[in-house]
């Protein structure tokens, strides 16, 4: 594709036909265009050098850059990047929603998709757990990857048939512009709660950042469903109102979806939801009673997207949880009963402290949980971890959680500063053994932070690591209570 065709910033540039595109210079082939990024580690203009000894025949970058190929000058070159990546790989399913927010990101995503799908649509997902819609399944190392990947997989996606689709939209994708090239024709909003502060320097800045999708990535006139139990919610209304985009809210207090009451049964919730004046008293088959919240936003989502509440909300009733988000890994069977050990993801202070609270109404007898905190991150977000897990469980293992390229025993202190009396086992293995053997009969053990992770990274080096497996295991071992 010729360059001049893909940006009119390059207007006054010689001919150049361009192959392809990227912001890595070690992926440069011949004939593709580089962007040089200003990074948070190092500077993108550095590996220009070798961007254009691998072939480059075109640079972008910002005002002043000096290369021996046509530059493409943009003061803001992310943003420029998601644009032409949408040109170069230019297929796009026709309804798009975004999905932004701290938890329930993958969960309204993949309940959005079910709704889609039940209703007859080819529809698909894309976030945490990859790329996956019907024929398609790709796996993705961001939850919101960088615009090329984000274009190409797109692209793939609409020649396989996608026609809808829920994408999560990361802070830090929405920082960093990674999405600003995608039609968007639906937001939404889940809650504001503490995360990534190694990367977003106050909560504000984090807001500031999670706010571009509905006031500025989201077209003016269309809508953002907006979770009103979550925190922020108040404010994000008024934001996305103010930019001329229209909030719809759903929750306890929500006008679209009225939440009147969840009851959690044997196996799901019963919850009783107003819409446009009519009851509907359904059994949602998930786990915790913030899955509701999430059905809900999802069901907001779909009837937007121009499908009656009466046909989309008895549909709830088919959909599943996404994997590894509260999902019962095995039962430990024992003499005078048995204990349910569930998988949950939840990484954040508030995921805890909300997963602790959608067990209570589910176990007679005590909680316990095993947690760890995910090293290059947030530091300050572990002491709140642990905290959480010691105001919601009876009985707390604190363990790694992907140490990465920090001392996993620090990680650990600042987890268990939180927890004071947790047990303290850097083996994830043996800390989800010793957990399941103090299981007595009426209890649960909630495994967090990892979901659907197959994985554990400590350094550079990921071992395959499966909490669920290992559950599993640890459900079979003898125990004391046995
Ligand atoms: C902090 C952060 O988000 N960093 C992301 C960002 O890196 P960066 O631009 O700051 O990169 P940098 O290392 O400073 O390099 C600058 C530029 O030089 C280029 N470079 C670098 C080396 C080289 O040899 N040649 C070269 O061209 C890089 O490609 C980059 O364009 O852009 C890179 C390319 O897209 C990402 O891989 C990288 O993700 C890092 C590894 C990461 O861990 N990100 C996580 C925290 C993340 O994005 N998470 C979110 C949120 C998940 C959640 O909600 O929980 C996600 O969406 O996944
Ligand atoms: N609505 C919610 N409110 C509070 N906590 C939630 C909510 N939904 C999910 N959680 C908790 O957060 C965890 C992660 O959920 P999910 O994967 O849906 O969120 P996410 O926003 O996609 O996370 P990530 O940003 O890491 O991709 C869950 O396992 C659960 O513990
Ligand atoms: N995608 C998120 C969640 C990671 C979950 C946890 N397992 C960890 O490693 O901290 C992150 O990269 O911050
Ligand atoms: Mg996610």
């Amino acid at each position: 594709m010729k360059l001049q065709d893909m940006t009119a910033l390059a207007r006054r540039l010689p001919e150049v036909d361009i192959k392809g595109i990227t912001a890595d210079s070690r992926a440069v082939k011949p004939g593709w265009l580089f962007a040089a990024l200003p990074g948070t580690k190092v500077d993108g203009r550095a590996f220009i050098p070798q961007a254009i000894e691998n072939g480059a025949v075109a640079v972008l970058a910002k005002p002043g850059t000096e290369a021996p190929v046509p530059v493409v000058e943009s003061e803001a070159p992310r943003l420029t990047l998601a644009q032409l990546a949408m040109v170069f790989h230019p297929g796009q399913p026709r309804v798009i929603a975004g999905i932004t927010g701290t938890n329930g990101k993958t969960s309204v995503a993949r309940f959005a998709s079910q709704l889609w799908s039940l209703l007859g649509h080819r529809a698909g997902s894309l976030g945490t757990l990859g790329a996956i819609a019907p024929g398609f399944d790709y796996r993705l190392k961001h939850t919101t990857p960088d615009p090329v990947e984000i274009h190409q997989v797109l692209h793939n996606m609409t020649t396989v048939g996608t026609t809808h689709l829920a994408m999560e939209v990361s802070s830090h994708g929405l920082a960093q512009y990674r999405a600003d090239g995608v039609n968007i024709g639906l937001a939404a909003f889940t809650n504001l709660t503490r995360d990534h502060f190694d990367y977003h320097e106050t909560f504000e800045d984090y807001y500031a950042a999670k706010r571009r999708l509905f006031t500025q990535l989201l077209p003016r006139g269309c809508p953002v469903v907006i979770n009103t139990d979550g925190p922020f919610a108040d404010r994000a209304a008024d934001d996305a109102e103010k930019a001329g985009r229209r909030a719809v809210t759903v929750g306890r207090k929500g006008e679209l979806l009225r939440l009147e009451s969840v009851r959690a049964t044997a196996t799901g919730l019963r919850v009783e939801i107003t819409a446009e004046g009519k009851g509907y008293d359904l059994h949602l088959p998930l786990v915790g009673s913030f899955q509701a919240d999430n059905a809900l936003v999802a069901a907001g989502l779909v009837i937007e997207s121009g499908h009656p509440a009466a046909l989309v909300l008895p549909k709830l009733e088919q959909i599943s949880a996404a994997p590894g988000r509260m999902e019962l890994a095995a039962v430990r069977k024992m003499r005078g009963g048995e204990a349910g050990i569930y998988v949950d993801y939840a990484h954040t202070p508030a995921a805890v402290e909300t997963v602790l609270q959608a067990i209570r109404p589910h176990t007679a007898g005590d909680i316990h949980i095993v947690l760890g905190a995910g090293g290059d991150r947030d530091a300050a977000k572990r002491p709140q971890m642990g905290a959480a897990a010691a105001k919601g469980a009876q009985h707390v293992v604190v363990t790694d959680d992907n140490p990465r390229t920090e001392d996993p025993k620090l990680i650990r202190e600042q987890v268990a500063a939180g927890a004071p009396g947790a047990l303290v086992i850097g083996d994830r293995r043996e800390a989800i053994h010793a957990a399941a053997r103090r299981l007595k009969p009426g209890d649960t053990l909630v495994i967090a932070g990892k979901g659907h992770e197959r994985g554990q990274t400590i350094g550079e080096v990921t071992y395959p690591f499966n909490d669920i497996e290992v559950a599993q295991e640890a459900a079979r071992q003898p125990g004391v209570a046995a």
